[in-house]
């Protein structure tokens, strides 16, 4: 069993790679929760990929400090690696090997290993078990990939973008997964470019840009940060503007932009709405096109890495 408490599954203070003169990642700091599904998010080349790697022992940092499960993944790889799981990347897997046999070839390393045909039909792999791995479909190899970093009960697995190109099936039964792993006690740290997956599994976010923790906390503590959730109509132009202000729960806020258009800003739920349409109903308004934007995780994340694209 593991303990929630004590002992970080990850702790990283300070941590640097460098790749020639450029550091990718250039004094990271992150802390996962024993037990808790975190979500490492960040534009492309932010230095994600490399502190998994560090992570996993397969690069060993310049600078900082890191332990993973209390040890140091550059000096006690050979007692770390039975106890995590990692997606091995294409050329880790032997490309004549059938994706059956390379599960069972792995679940065998293992003391107490998953069920093989189970976790094989669950991840749609059964089909497809006795084909080659050169010949599994991009998404194939992606579920087989993942099936592999899962089926040592892994007490801590890292997982680089488990659902890049898995069609909507793959990517909800991998969902599924990584909750039941975290049901059972199991630390998860996924890389994702994709804001409603992190929204969806993770308990806690790192954002990370230019090799850098730069945000950290759940998807709703960030999500509260940066700008504020908007609900708009539109109605006949020149609305008593303080009197709907008057009407409004503390904290909002309400303006015309241009002629006949609303926009109010604050803590948009069920309440603000009632209170809008109410407000207009007693003063003989008909709200039109009455819509609401909730600040989501994509809006925070470009907030904060900005929209311009990386090199
Ligand atoms: N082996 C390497 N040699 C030289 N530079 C490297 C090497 N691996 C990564 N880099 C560089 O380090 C930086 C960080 O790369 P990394 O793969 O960690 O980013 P990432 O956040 O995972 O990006 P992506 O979202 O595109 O996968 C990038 O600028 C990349 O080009």
């Amino acid at each position: 069993m593991h303990s929630a408490g004590g002992t970080p599954a990850v702790e990283a203070v300070g941590l640097v790679k460098r790749y020639g003169g450029t550091a990718a990642v250039d004094g990271l700091d992150l802390t996962v929760r024993t037990g808790t599904v975190t979500a490492v998010l960040g534009p492309n080349g932010a230095g994600k990929t490399t502190t998994i790697e560090c992570c996993e022992g397969y690069r060993v940092p310049d600078a900082g400090r890191l332990r993973v499960l209390g040890l140091d993944p550059a000096t006690q790889a050979a007692t770390l690696r039975p106890r995590i799981g990692v997606m091995l990347q294409e050329g880790g897997i032997y490309p004549g090997i059938r994706a059956l046999e390379m599960l069972r070839h792995v679940a065998g390393l293992h003391a107490h290993p998953l069920d093989v045909p189970e976790l094989a039909e669950r991840l749609g792999l059964d089909s497809c078990g006795r084909t080659p791995y050169r010949r599994l479909s991009g998404g194939q190899r992606q579920r087989l990939a993942l099936a592999l970093a899962v089926v040592g009960r892994p007490e801590l697995v890292f997982l680089d973008e488990p659902t890049a190109g898995l069609d909507p099936q793959a990517r909800h039964a991998t969902w599924d997964l990584i909750r039941e792993l975290r049901a059972d006690g199991v630390t998860t740290v996924l890389t994702t470019h994709f804001m409603d997956e992190a929204e969806e599994l993770a308990d806690e976010v790192a954002i990370v840009d230019a090799g850098r923790v730069i945000a950290h906390g759940s998807p709703a503590e960030l999500s509260r940060g940066g700008s504020a959730d908007v609900l708009r109509f539109s109605g006949r132009p020149g609305l008593d503007l303080a009197s709907l202000r008057a009407a409004l729960p503390a904290g909002s806020q309400a303006e015309e932009p241009s002629p006949g258009n609303y926009r109010i800003t604050g803590d948009v739920g069920p309440r603000l709405l009632a209170t809008v349409t109410a407000w207009c109903a007693q003063h003989g308004v008909l709200a039109d096109r009455i819509s609401t934007r909730r600040h989501t995780l994509e809006d925070v994340f470009l907030e904060l890495t900005g929209k311009e694209l990386r090199s």
